[in-house]
């Protein structure tokens, strides 16, 4: 539901109500998201460069490029919201003033050194992604949007990074595979778009096996660090699936049609170290020391200027957000025409009855 002018108004006294300071970087957000839910885009002439605080502000102003007034005013008060939650939230143990944790079951989210860290904590299904958790990370995402960590980062608990979607997702739909194919387009859309919007650096740190869609996505990560135990797989072809996550789009762009077509249509799974040949790791760290080497090289990122990060985010990726969208919504309808079709019926049959089969 968009907040309406009597939600922005309130969230404009809840400001001065709040028990703690922001920060500054929070406050300029506020500042940013007030002036464009009120006067639209930015049309202050820039100051100039020795006037700092003019400068941060108009800064933050224009960053925010285009965007629609209802949607800063939107984004206005869900950021008055998580202030006011987190300040009224109670103490956490031994828990600094700046981390906070917000667990569910299957997602952990968790707030540190300035970073959003998103686990999939299913270690027992491989990290498969049900529902529950699409939504779940799609409102992580948007909270670390506006909150006040620097960057958001993905990762996995136990062997595997992820399996990719769950495939007894649809399963159990009580109405029917046509109307469960239609839920899920929406939700695969919603989802994959949530990434697409994200304004902060987007890190994954790879801890083990990604498969499908957890691969797929990674086209719209801005860094992703790999243990060399990982491997990346996308086996479509084999599921009777087509490649979501703009990966139609974004794998042929890093790595070349060839290769794309190697991993999307041949289901051809790559080592880390090919999966850095082809341009879809950053870097891969040896598996014992991976996690002390990859978090202290995020902590240090964490510390560059924020703003900075998010500004030079919108210029490396404004140009095609429009073309992600468009190709986003158009795998979304195909994935709506493939889902009741036989040969993905067929592939669900097959992983669901394969260990029934091999008890045999
Ligand atoms: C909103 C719609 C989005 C649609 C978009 C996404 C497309 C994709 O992501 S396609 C990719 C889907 N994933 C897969 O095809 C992987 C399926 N899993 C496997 O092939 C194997 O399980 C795997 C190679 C990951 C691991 O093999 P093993 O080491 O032999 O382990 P197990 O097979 O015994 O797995 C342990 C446990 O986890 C369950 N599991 C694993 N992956 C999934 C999954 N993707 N969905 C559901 N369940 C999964 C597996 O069934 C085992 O469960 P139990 O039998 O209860 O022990």
């Amino acid at each position: 539901m968009r907040a309406s002018q009597q939600d922005f108004e309130n969230a404009l006294n809840q400001v001065k109500l709040l028990k703690k300071d922001p920060g500054n970087e929070v406050k300029l957000r506020l500042y940013a998201l007030y002036k464009q839910a009120t006067d639209g885009p930015c049309n202050m002439p820039k100051p100039g460069m020795l006037d700092f605080v003019n400068k941060a502000k108009w800064d933050a102003w224009n960053a925010l490029g285009s965007l629609p007034k209802e949607t800063a005013r939107q984004n206005y008060v869900d950021l008055v919201s998580s202030l006011s939650s987190s300040s009224e939230a109670p103490s956490q143990g031994k828990r600094g003033a700046d981390e906070k944790a917000r667990e569910s079951k299957d997602i952990l989210v968790t707030s540190e050194d300035g970073i959003t860290k998103i686990t999939f904590n299913r270690p027992t299904k491989k990290n498969a992604i049900t529902s529950q958790m699409y939504r779940d990370i799609i409102l992580a995402l948007k909270n670390a949007s506006t909150d006040n960590t620097v960057m958001a980062v993905f990762t996995g608990t136990g062997d595997y990074y992820c399996s990719g979607n769950d495939l007894t997702n649809f399963t159990s739909a009580t109405g029917g595979i046509e109307e469960a194919a239609s839920n899920g387009a929406v939700l695969l859309r919603d989802f994959v778009n949530s990434f697409i919007d994200f304004p902060k650096p987007l890190v994954a740190v790879v801890n083990g096996p990604a498969v499908g869609i957890s691969v797929t996505l990674l086209g719209l990560f801005d860094g992703v660090f790999a243990s060399d135990r990982a491997t990346f797989h996308t086996p479509f072809s084999q599921l009777g699936q087509s490649p979501e996550a703009c990966s139609s789009y974004t794998f042929p762009k890093m790595m070349g049609s060839a290769k794309a077509a190697e991993m999307l249509l041949f289901g051809k799974k790559l080592t880390a170290r090919e999966a850095w040949a082809q341009g879809l790791v950053t870097e891969v760290f040896p598996e014992n020391t991976f996690e002390t080497e990859v978090w202290t090289r995020l902590k240090t990122y964490a510390k560059l200027p924020p703003n900075v990060m998010r500004i030079s985010k919108e210029l490396i990726r404004k140009h095609e957000k429009q073309k992600l969208y468009t190709v986003n919504a158009e795998k979304c309808a195909a994935a709506l025409e493939r889902m009741p079709r036989e040969e993905y019926a067929k592939a669900l049959r097959n992983f669901l009855f394969r260990k029934a089969k091999a008890k045999l």
